[in-house]
């Protein structure tokens, strides 16, 4: 028997195994025990005939050790390593498949490289898979803005039907709290939106299963925005922006229809004057701020409902 081979078990097994069973050498061992499966129970049934005597024997025991990263070197200077024929072979135990034939080296090589460059791609490719996992884990959020009726709840309200996102709507985030008994930020809802204190975080975090938002009427303005950047940034992804743009008069038209019904108190002409200029001077800067980072998709809000609908389908399907 020839002493002192430590040739890596696995390694030998697979190099005795058929050759589509070679390439899980580049993976750990406990790894090729799922991958093989059948496969594996070949090599257990038939242990490398170098080690026929010893705790190496021991079928269990041949995927315990670690797989180890060999340089060429060492493969070269690995006992057994020698061609067939050559005097450390000399030995009087028939080791014919303990002795490392040309074409047994070469596989080995080739599969060492086929380890190296699998790690190298790994390496390469960790941190973009781990930021691409970590971006995917995020809330997305999708913003949707454009001036006082211009159709942006009757939008998200289809899109909530249609698609799988949960729908903020920063108007009436505020009037359930304005209305709530014993709000304490009743009195204070203008400074409770200026500090960007609207609870999307905390509604956010509600249900894990929520992950895709739509918030309605969000930034309004540069406090909001400011607000928005201090407590979620890095914890929510905005993805893009939905602008329902349509004049001022189709938006004054539509409110003040609106307010037949709605019991809103600001649906009348002199509020909708007031809100008109406060879109203009305070929405559509920050608007202007997204666009620049190409995040808007701007929606000619004019036309029906359906053919609203159409376009925002359109961006969604297209935006994942
Ligand atoms: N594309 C549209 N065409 C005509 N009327 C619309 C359209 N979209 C919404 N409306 C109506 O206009 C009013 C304002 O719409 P709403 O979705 O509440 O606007 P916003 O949320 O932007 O204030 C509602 O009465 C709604 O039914
Ligand atoms: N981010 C926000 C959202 C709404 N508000 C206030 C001012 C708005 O006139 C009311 C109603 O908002 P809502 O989004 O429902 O109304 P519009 O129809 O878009 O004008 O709430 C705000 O001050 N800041």
């Amino acid at each position: 028997m020839r002493s002192g081979l430590h040739r890596h078990p696995v390694c030998d097994g697979l190099l005795s195994s058929p050759w589509y069973f070679r390439p899980a050498v580049a993976l750990s061992p406990s790894i090729l025990v799922l991958l093989l499966g059948e496969g594996m129970s070949v090599l257990k049934r038939e242990p490398p005939l170098l080690h026929r005597e010893g705790p190496l024997n021991d079928p269990e025991l041949l995927l315990t050790p670690p797989l180890p990263i060999l340089s060429i070197d060492k493969i070269f200077s690995l006992p057994g390593h020698a061609p067939t024929g050559h005097s450390s072979s000399s030995s009087a135990e028939p080791t014919t498949r303990g002795r490392w034939s040309f074409i047994d080296c070469f596989l080995r090589l080739s599969e060492q490289f086929m380890v190296v460059g699998l790690l190298q791609r790994l390496s390469e490719k960790l941190p973009r898979v781990v930021h691409r996992l970590s971006e995917m884990m995020k809330p997305q959020v999708v913003f949707v803005l454009g001036g006082p009726g211009a159709g942006k709840g009757t939008q998200c309200e289809r899109i909530v039907k249609n698609y799988s996102y949960t729908h903020l709507s920063a108007g009436d985030l505020l009037r359930e709290e304005r209305s709530r008994t014993g709000s304490e930020f009743g009195q204070l809802i203008d400074t409770y939106i200026k500090e960007g204190k609207i609870a999307m975080e905390e509604t956010m975090k509600s249900d894990e299963k929520k992950f895709r938002f739509l918030i309605d009427g969000f930034p309004r303005n540069q406090d909001n925005l400011q607000g928005w950047n201090n407590v979620m940034d890095g914890k929510a992804d905005v993805k893009f922006v939905l602008f329902f743009d349509c004049s001022s008069e189709v938006c004054i038209d539509r409110c003040l229809e609106r307010g037949k019904s709605s019991g809103r108190t600001d649906d009348n002409r002199e509020s909708l004057e007031k809100r008109i200029q406060t879109y203009l001077q305070s929405t559509r800067p920050i608007i202007e701020q997204y666009e620049q980072q190409g995040k808007v998709h701007k929606i000619d809000a004019s036309r029906s409902v359906d053919e609203v609908f159409a376009d925002v389908k359109n961006i969604l399907e297209n935006q994942g």
